[in-house]
């Protein structure tokens, strides 16, 4: 490709402002929600935690820790559809080695930020629900 066509190329698809930069980040925020299951319900349980948060009083730096816990999580399973997107992409249907190694370790990076975040909240909100109680 010749330098001229290169630079035509790379410039058709940049961003031209901050706000389309931003529109398209929530398309992706959108595009993630709409085609995973596993990220829905990611955010469902998020604002279960929040919503838990407001009601237990939870301290300012019990916020920090669980709202870290919930974005760790659905970064990742936003990284976990980028890399199943782009194995897609590269492997289309066929069978690969590299593929499958790429997919699972993805989707381990979310099942161990899960397990930090699962913590994190039994960590905070039990105490606080079980002296509500007892
Ligand atoms: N091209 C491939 N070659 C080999 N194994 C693959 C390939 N594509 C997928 N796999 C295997 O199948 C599993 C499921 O792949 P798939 O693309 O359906 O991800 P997924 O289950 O949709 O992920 P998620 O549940 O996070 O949406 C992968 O974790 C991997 O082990």
């Amino acid at each position: 490709m010749a330098l001229k066509d290169k630079r035509k190329f790379t410039t058709k698809w940049k961003n031209h402002s901050f706000i389309q930069a931003l529109k398209h980040a929530t398309d992706g925020i959108r595009t993630v929600y709409k085609d995973e299951r596993n990220f829905r319900f990611d955010c469902w349980a998020g604002l279960l935690v929040v919503i838990a948060g407001f009601l237990l009083h939870v301290t300012n730096n019990e916020w920090r820790s669980l709202l870290l816990a919930v974005f760790l999580v659905l970064a990742n399973e936003a990284w976990n559809t980028v890399i199943e997107n782009i194995v897609d992409l590269v492997c289309g249907t066929k069978h690969q080695l590299p593929a499958k190694k790429a997919k699972d370790i993805a989707a381990a990076a979310v099942l161990l930020s899960s397990f930090y975040a699962i913590f994190t909240a039994a960590m905070i909100l039990l105490p606080k629900i079980w002296h509500l109680f007892f």
